[in-house]
């Protein structure tokens, strides 16, 4: 068989965590192209079993992780009735751990919503696998705990999310070899142009705001995603979120990141030189190009992605981000300059804030206010172990599930 240049045989393993979501999903979709370079080794999810018994029927994986207990005991089920058994199912967090950190799958796509990926993120890290990063939530939560992992291993991290796969396409061959550690400076650039599309709210009367709808916040002008990611790319948390992993991808300090809104999702980001080029990567807004980028690396393969149509394609259009519109983003950028306690808090506050609008129990515009509060409380915290992650993590989800029943009761006090 052939061999990869990390010498794993074709067809290579895939562990897909996160597989019954949006870029799970995208995953498999660019797997079902080429069965002689890559097969479904193990998939995850939390508790949406009835999508994985499709999944398993199609992909035949040998392990199956369901966070949720009930829902593998479903599974199992299912299996059972249609003679799948040989499809080992599990349950519980630290299976996760396990079956990203098996040899037999190569290649993890890290591709669970939130904090809770983190974990077995970094158990594929550990394991010297070729690790996709999707869940950006994991490295802001963690930071340089992330990366000293990722450089005392043999890993390669390569990003998922489209503005980073973006950059990394655009920035020196010699620079993508070891991009966590090198000085973008000393290679010829200037700074990274992040660009974001402002959400649906983009050019929504201010006043409307406190008012919109989850099912509005999560209708994404180009961008097909799961929920919360949607609710963030609204706030514009989500380019927050993207500049603290940008920061750590690239090696970055704050002044080297500008946010450049791009309201058609086209070109996914850009690098501008010391000589004054700028090289972008765009194409059509389909999570499929960056996954396929990152699996075949340094090949390339096909995405199922329709060529681009220079003749009948929107305009490009550029701005600058507003910041009373998108306060989140600029709590982001302090978070960032704050350090670590601020940035892990901010996501932990986020990630509650989302989930009670989308419950709707707070509104639109209440995210942020949550936010600020929480990440204020916690900014001069210093973070240098994962125990230390852990803490704020969980103690920032209790303060910020405090404010949100204040708000509820009408008690909070802004
Ligand atoms: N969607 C996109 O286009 C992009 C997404 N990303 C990032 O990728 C990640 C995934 O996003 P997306 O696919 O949209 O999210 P989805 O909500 O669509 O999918 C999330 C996946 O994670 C699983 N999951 C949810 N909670 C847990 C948990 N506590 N433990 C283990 N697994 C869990 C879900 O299982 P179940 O289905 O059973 O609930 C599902 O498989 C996010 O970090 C996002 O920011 C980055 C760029 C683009
Ligand atoms: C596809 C992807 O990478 C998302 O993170 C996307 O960038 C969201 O769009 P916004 O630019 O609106 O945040
Ligand atoms: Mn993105």
């Amino acid at each position: 068989m052939t061999q990869t240049h990390n010498s794993s045989p074709f067809p290579q393993g895939v562990c897909i965590l996160g597989s019954t979501g949006s870029i799970g999903q995208n995953t498999l979709d660019v797997i079902r192209r080429h069965p002689d370079l890559y097969r479904v080794e193990s998939l995850s999810a939390n508790q949406r079993d009835e999508l994985m018994l499709a999944q398993c029927r199609e992909f035949n994986p040998s392990k199956v992780v369901m966070v949720c207990p009930d829902a593998a005991q479903r599974l199992q089920d299912s299996l059972a009735q249609e003679q799948l058994s040989h499809i080992q199912v599990f349950s519980g967090d630290l299976a996760l751990q396990t079956i990203a950190g098996e040899k037999t799958a190569p290649i993890v796509m890290a591709a669970i919503v939130g904090a809770s990926g983190l974990l077995p993120t970094l158990a594929a890290i550990n394991a010297d696998k070729r690790v996709l990063l999707a869940n950006k939530e994991a490295l802001v939560c963690s930071g340089q705990i992330f990366i000293d992992a990722l450089q005392a291993s043999n890993a390669q991290l390569l990003p998922i999310d489209s503005e980073h796969n973006a950059i990394f396409q655009c920035l020196p061959e010699n620079f993508q070899a070891n991009s966590t550690a090198l000085n973008i400076h000393e290679h010829g650039v200037k700074k990274i142009l992040l660009t974001g599309s402002g959400g649906p709210f983009r050019t929504l009367p201010l006043e409307q705001l406190a008012e919109v709808t989850p099912d509005q916040a999560c209708a994404h002008p180009n961008w097909d995603m799961g929920r919360k990611i949607s609710v963030d790319s609204a706030t514009m948390m989500n380019k927050g979120l993207e500049f603290i992993e940008a920061k750590w991808l690239f090696n970055l300090d704050v002044s080297d990141i500008q946010v450049v809104l791009h309201p058609q999702s086209t070109i996914h980001s850009m690098v501008q030189y010391q000589d004054g080029s700028v090289l972008a990567q765009l194409g059509n807004p389909d999570m499929r190009t960056p996954i396929a980028h990152a699996l075949a690396y340094p090949q390339r393969i096909d995405a199922g992605v329709a060529d681009f149509d220079f003749f009948n394609c929107k305009s490009f259009d550029f701005g600058a981000p507003d910041g009373q519109r998108y306060p989140n983003l600029l709590l982001a950028i302090e978070a960032c300059k704050l350090g670590q306690g601020a940035c892990t808090a901010l996501n932990a506050a986020n990630e509650v804030a989302v989930a009670a609008f989308l419950d709707k129990q707070i509104k639109f515009t209440d995210i942020a206010i949550v936010n600020d509060k929480v990440m204020q409380h916690f900014a001069s915290i210093r973070i240098t172990t994962l125990d230390d992650v852990n803490q704020v993590n969980q103690d920032a989800r209790q303060l910020a599930l405090s404010h949100i029943a204040c708000m509820v009761e009408g008690t909070l006090h802004v």
